[in-house]
């Protein structure tokens, strides 16, 4: 079957007569829709549901609402039949992919109809055979591109002239057919084949662990995953609220409705059953955590408990399926001391009961997307161990003294400490001569600052001035090079607007674009604002899941295991890093990490024994060092970047 013309989701029909008053309604909870094609070469949208006769609508003249596509919902108005067909719970995906064909069909219908020869027309006298619409080709794609790019109107259908006019949705504006168009031709494609083994598994509804170095793909994945589920009973989250935007979800703390998870189990069930946390505990039946390394064990543990009660089911988590991804060899929960505890004792998510009673499929990515060097991926991959060599020494030190930096672009400098980071960004730009600009974001609802910082990458005021190094936070345009990750340098200000310039040497007028993220309740919130921020410095818990195409770090106050792991393995290339003062200690893996990943097939013959060794020296570094890092914490940080 060709899966691009099939969708299975939520239909309301209406039937209008010409007054405009409904005639006929029909609703289906579950209704496979697929697009056929009539042996007189007219598209149809076949819909069949349990309980009724399948029903046939011609594609002629029909008028598309998309913008909450991403919702899982779209109304296509076909005004020949004056009827409406309204869908919704739609895995995202496979309607985009829907509405995609249909378009693409349609416009290649529109160019082979008119050459269609009259006597074949005329002879079609025999009742109508359907037969599924082929998959659609580059060139098919390429053509209704084209023609989408080149018009106004984002509902691309080959409505005539005049009527296309007056039929036209002005609530329609460019991004939607932006979105129709975007990527690869063939959604198909744009998984790997371990991708999609996932991906089906995910589908048949098992508890799925997956797995794989940094740049494997997970987060990639796991948004596919989220667009091929119906969006009303799946719910996307990650450990923290930048993973979490990354995939376009919510903090699974905001999901869960039990605080930080101090509270007892029967407190914490309390505050799970009050509105509207307890109607999103029952409807939810795909729970998605991305970063699970960072969840709390102990946490992970009482929101299984949680709810097993809140949906009055035996089964773990209530039977809501877990599609659970993340690299446990990068970083570790992050956890404040319980009452009585002098230090926080963060427990992974697989050293607890709750783990094991899941039973997860677990699956590990192995094809790296991120970084293309096998030369870089291989030192990556040691280094992923807690295993450092002299190969690893000598090929990371050479980078300290490389130029990564060109046409005023700065390397970014990741520490390992938040506020560090912070210092560096604000004296840098107060180091610039020339004025600044604040740009301030405009939210939906007044008093939610403190969610979208948290939630979106953008912050509510951003100043700039000509000369600071930036870092662009939306894909803009994937084929200039426009995308999620390039760095660049304001180098004008047009129209109250930046201009940046981006290491590929292209310009962009940096216009506000928009980010919408969900609240625990299903509310969405907006925040409008330019796609930038200030990048000389991050922090390394920031920059987890990003890719950075121009990087300079020192790994001298690392504390974490997986820390330099996380740092190294963002950057694209050797070529675009820089190592000031590389050692062996600053890299260790967690003993218990390496234990669970033993249990997994791939990993069975780690040489534990000499790693561990390395760990415990590590450790022993750790105290000593600890001291001198609060000593070091009230120093000025280190500014002498580049
Ligand atoms: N099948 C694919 N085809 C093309 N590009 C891909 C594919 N899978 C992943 N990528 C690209 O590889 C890069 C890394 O992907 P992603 O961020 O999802 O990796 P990750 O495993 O989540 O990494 P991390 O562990 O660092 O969070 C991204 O730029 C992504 O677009
Ligand atoms: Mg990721």
């Amino acid at each position: 079957m060709n899966n691009e013309a099939f969708l299975c989701c939520e239909t309301n029909i209406e039937w209008m007569n010409k007054q405009g008053i409904i005639q006929r309604k029909l609703s289906t909870k579950k209704s496979n829709l697929r697009l056929i094609r009539s042996d007189s070469r007219d598209i149809f949208i076949e819909i069949v549901a349990e309980k009724i006769a399948p029903i046939k609508l011609k594609l002629k003249s029909i008028n598309v609402h998309k913008k909450f596509m991403g919702e899982g919902k779209a109304s296509i108005k076909f005004l020949d039949d004056n009827a409406t067909l309204y869908l919704s719970n739609a895995p995202p995906g496979q309607l985009l992919s829907f509405l995609r064909t249909m378009f693409v069909k349609m416009t290649g219908e529109k160019a082979q109809k008119t050459n269609k020869p009259l006597r074949e027309q005329l002879l079609g006298h025999r009742p109508n055979q359907f037969e599924e619409i082929s998959p659609i080709t580059n060139l098919e794609m390429e053509k209704a591109a084209n023609k989408a790019s080149r018009s106004t109107d984002t509902t691309p259908s080959p409505l005539a002239g005049k009527k296309r006019k007056l039929e036209r949705n002005s609530n329609e504006k460019a991004p939607a057919a932006k979105k129709l168009y975007a990527g690869s031709p063939i959604p198909n494609e744009q998984l790997d084949i371990e991708q999609k083994e996932v991906m089906d598994a995910c589908l048949s509804g098992k508890n799925i662990f997956f797995t794989g170095s940094a740049g494997t793909g997970k987060s990639y994945l796991l948004k596919k995953i989220i667009g091929a589920l119906p969006p009303d009973v799946t719910v996307a989250t990650a450990s923290t609220g930048v993973a979490a935007c990354h995939i376009g979800g919510i903090t699974l703390h905001q999901f869960a409705g039990i605080g930080g998870g101090e509270a007892t189990l029967e407190r914490s069930i309390e505050m799970a059953s009050k509105p509207p946390t307890v109607s999103i505990w029952r409807k939810c039946k795909h729970l998605i955590i991305d970063e699970i390394s960072m969840v709390d064990g102990a946490y992970f543990q009482k929101i299984e408990q949680v709810a097993r009660k809140i949906r009055r089911n035996d089964k773990p988590f209530g039977g809501i399926q877990l599609i659970l991804c993340g690299d446990f060899f990068q970083l570790p929960p992050v956890s404040k001391p319980r009452p009585g505890e002098k230090k926080a004792s963060p427990k992974f998510c697989f050293q607890t009961n709750a783990w094991e009673t899941c039973l997860l499929h677990t699956f590990e990515l192995k094809k790296v997307h991120r970084q293309t060097d096998n030369r870089f991926i291989d030192i990556l991959n040691k280094i992923r161990l807690g295993k450092v060599d002299e190969d690893v020494i000598n090929i990371l030190s050479a980078t300290s003294k490389q130029k990564i930096e060109g046409d005023g672009i700065l390397a970014t400098r990741l520490c390992s400490h938040t506020a560090d980071a912070d210092i560096i960004n604000e004296s840098k730009l107060k180091a610039l001569e020339g004025i600044s600009k604040t740009f301030e974001a405009q939210d939906s609802i007044p008093g939610t600052t403190k969610q979208l910082n948290q939630q979106t990458p953008v912050p509510d005021k951003l100043e700039l001035k000509i000369g600071a190094q930036v870092m662009l936070l939306k894909n803009i345009n994937i084929t200039a090079g426009l995308v999620n990750g390039a760095r660049g340098v304001v180098k004008s200000f047009r129209d109250g607007l930046p201009v940046v310039q981006f290491r590929n040497k292209k310009e962009y007028l940096a216009q506000q674009e928009k980010w919408i993220v969900k609240t625990a309740g299903g509310a969405s919130l907006t925040r409008k604002q330019v796609p930038l921020k200030l990048a000389w410095a991050f922090s390394i818990h920031k920059s987890q899941g990003l890719t950075l195409d121009c990087v300079e770090m020192s790994l001298g106050r690392v504390f974490e295991a997986g820390q330099a792991y996380v740092a190294l393995s963002r950057a694209q290339s050797l070529e675009t890093l820089r190592v000031l003062d590389f050692k062996s200690s600053q890299v260790w893996a967690n003993p218990d990490v390496l234990t669970f990943y033993k249990t997994l097939d791939n990993y069975k013959y780690i040489p534990l024994g000499p790693i561990n060794k390395h760990i415990e020296r590590k450790k022993d570094n750790i105290k000593k060092k600890s001291t001198f890092k609060s000593k070091l914490m009230m120093e000025k940080p280190l500014m002498n970047i580049c």
